[in-house]
């Protein structure tokens, strides 16, 4: 079975950030998150722009981006210490509205690690004057890549269940 290490080290990067599957034909994050990567203090950093195809009310961003990209920021923690973890709870506060079409600045970082348990934090802020729009707690359970598999396996016996 391949480590942690190897499963994320072969997972490709776009614009900085390591693609969920479903953005790697693409090459780039469809949410529109680029990274910069740790700063000394441990902290990952990331360029966002919300573009017009995640609009909610006129001219603001839909909170599901907001959450979404809050998710990916506090889940790349441990990725960028070459570590899997899935979201297990996250706790957004959207503080104001999200612009669209306009630069914003992210940041996220480990709180704590108790056992398999990341407890991360991050915030999403306007470019511009550094206001902070929203933020965000989750806790990341770490796994084996067989994560994955452990799901299929899980879910072709749910279905089985289903067809009985
Ligand atoms: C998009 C995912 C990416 C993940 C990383 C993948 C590749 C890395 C490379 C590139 C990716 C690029 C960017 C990624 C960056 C950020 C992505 C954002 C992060 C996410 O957006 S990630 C998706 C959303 N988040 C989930 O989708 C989690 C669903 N939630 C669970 O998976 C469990 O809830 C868990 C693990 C949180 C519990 O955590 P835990 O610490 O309490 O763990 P524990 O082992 O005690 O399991 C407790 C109970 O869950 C069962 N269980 C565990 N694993 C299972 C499996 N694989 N299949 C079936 N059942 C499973 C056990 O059997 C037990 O069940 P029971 O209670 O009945 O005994």
């Amino acid at each position: 079975m391949i480590t942690p290490r190897e499963h994320v080290e072969r997972t490709p990067i776009g614009d900085g950030v390591r693609l969920c599957a479903s953005c790697i034909p693409r090459g780039r994050c469809r949410l529109g998150i680029s990274g910069l990567g740790l700063d000394a203090e441990g902290v990952a950093r990331f360029r966002l722009v919300c573009d017009a195809g995640h609009e909610g009310g006129p001219g603001v961003a839909h909170g599901g981006w907001t959450a979404s990209v809050l998710d990916e920021m506090l889940g790349s923690v441990a990725l960028l210490h070459k570590r899997l973890t899935v979201t297990k709870s996250l706790t957004v506060e959207f503080l104001r509205p999200v612009p669209i079409d306009q630069p914003l600045l992210g940041r996220s970082w480990n709180d704590r690690i108790e056992g398999r348990h990341w407890h991360n934090v991050g915030e999403v802020t306007l470019a511009a004057t550094g206001a902070l729009l929203g933020r965000a707690t989750g806790v990341f359970s770490e796994r084996d890549p067989d994560h994955f598999q452990r799901h299929k396996d899980w879910l072709a016996t749910q279905i089985g269940k289903a067809a009985d």
